[in-house]
């Protein structure tokens, strides 16, 4: 039977490389494990009474909030904000940066972004939804944390991940030493490493994206899709779509097997729909981590400046090789596009 590593000791074994750890990184992604665990527990009884539906809210994305929305939100704040290893969050479902000044985190050295359950739309019909999570070091030293800290390019990220609740309920992340999953088991209630050291294959038959929307599509994207659907056995085509809906999902898929998910600017998306701080930077994290390759079509995601905290990007994100052909379209058609 092989040797269990739980989360909790691997992070504890991986401070030991940097010798200045006091540990409060491994607290801080402690917290994150925790508060993960009490939501899946929710999202698997989504489907009783009291967990499914809407609150009747609209968050600052326009969204209607869904009841499990608003307690993820609520539970990995609480976690963040008991843990004291956490000075300021963003999150999704809120407006404004939550500066968490209470006696144990005023202090803190660290900021998180987060989106508290990613695929909402998939929540009430039992589809694989997730959680990503962006974790930076303070610019500000002293007292309260400051909104400058969380406005900090994807290239400083000193950690991120996320959870993917599924047939099992998976947690990967990354400190910037290659990517690790851990299985929920749940009759320990502990994350289990079971995906050491993850590296997405170079490319893949996978190409993840809203067609629906094709008409709305740049005609790089476009060009992209039609290059995905010619029969050519040599190198693979077609290959298959694969579409959850839920980003977290469908890159944990592509990051397994290899494939492209493609959220690209589109007529009522002019900046793309998916935000940058709490979903594309801490997946460009993981996905280069791995060997894969994240831009928004033209330019890498983790170097794009962020000026707001909920500022929407364009999104060409998984193996390297099939990335590298969409940019290639792109550069080729925007061209045309403009002129
Ligand atoms: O319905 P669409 O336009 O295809 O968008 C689906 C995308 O939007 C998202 O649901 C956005 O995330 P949230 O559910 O956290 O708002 C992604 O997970 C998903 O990939
Ligand atoms: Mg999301
Ligand atoms: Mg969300």
């Amino acid at each position: 039977m092989a040797k269990v590593i739980t989360l909790g000791q691997f992070i504890i074994q991986k401070q030991a490389d940097f010798p200045y750890a006091k540990g409060e990184l491994s607290r801080l992604l402690r917290d994150i494990g925790i508060a993960s665990k009490i939501v899946n527990r929710e999202i698997n009884k989504a489907g009783l009474a009291d967990i499914i539906g809407d609150v009747g809210s609209i968050n600052v994305q326009g969204e209607t909030q869904k009841i499990l929305d608003v307690y993820a939100n609520e539970q990995f704040i609480s976690a963040l904000s008991a843990g004291g290893e956490c000075a300021l969050v963003v999150s999704e479902e809120n407006e404004e940066v939550i500066i968490l000044n209470n006696d144990v985190s005023k202090n803190a050295k660290y900021v998180v972004a987060i989106d508290p359950l990613d695929g909402s739309s998939n929540i009430d019909v039992n589809v694989a939804v997730g959680t990503t999570f962006s974790i930076f070091r303070r610019i500000s030293k002293e007292g309260e944390a400051d909104i400058k800290d969380i406005l900090q390019k994807g290239t400083e990220q000193v950690a991120a991940g996320y959870i993917v609740y599924g047939s099992s309920t998976m947690l990967v992340y990354t400190t910037g030493c290659g990517v690790n999953g851990f299985t929920l088991d749940p009759s320990i209630g502990e994350f289990c490493l079971s995906h050491p050291n993850i590296k997405i294959p170079e490319t893949g038959t996978i190409y993840s994206m809203n067609e629906g929307n094709y008409v709305h599509f740049p005609e790089g994207v476009k060009k992209y899709i039609k290059y995905c659907q010619v029969e050519d056995a040599a190198t693979s085509r077609p290959y298959t779509s694969r579409y959850i809906g839920s980003m977290v999902a469908d890159l944990h898929r592509n990051l397994i097997k290899g494939g492209v998910y493609i959220y690209p600017s589109t007529a009522s998306a002019p900046n793309g729909k998916l935000r940058l701080v709490y979903e594309c930077n801490p997946l460009a994290f993981i996905i280069e981590q791995a060997g894969g390759r994240a831009s928004n079509g033209f330019e890498r995601i983790l170097d794009i400046e962020v000026t707001e905290i909920h500022q929407r990007e364009s999104i060409f994100i998984g193996s390297t090789e099939m990335v590298l052909k969409a940019e290639e379209f792109m550069a080729e058609y925007s061209a045309k596009e403009v002129s």
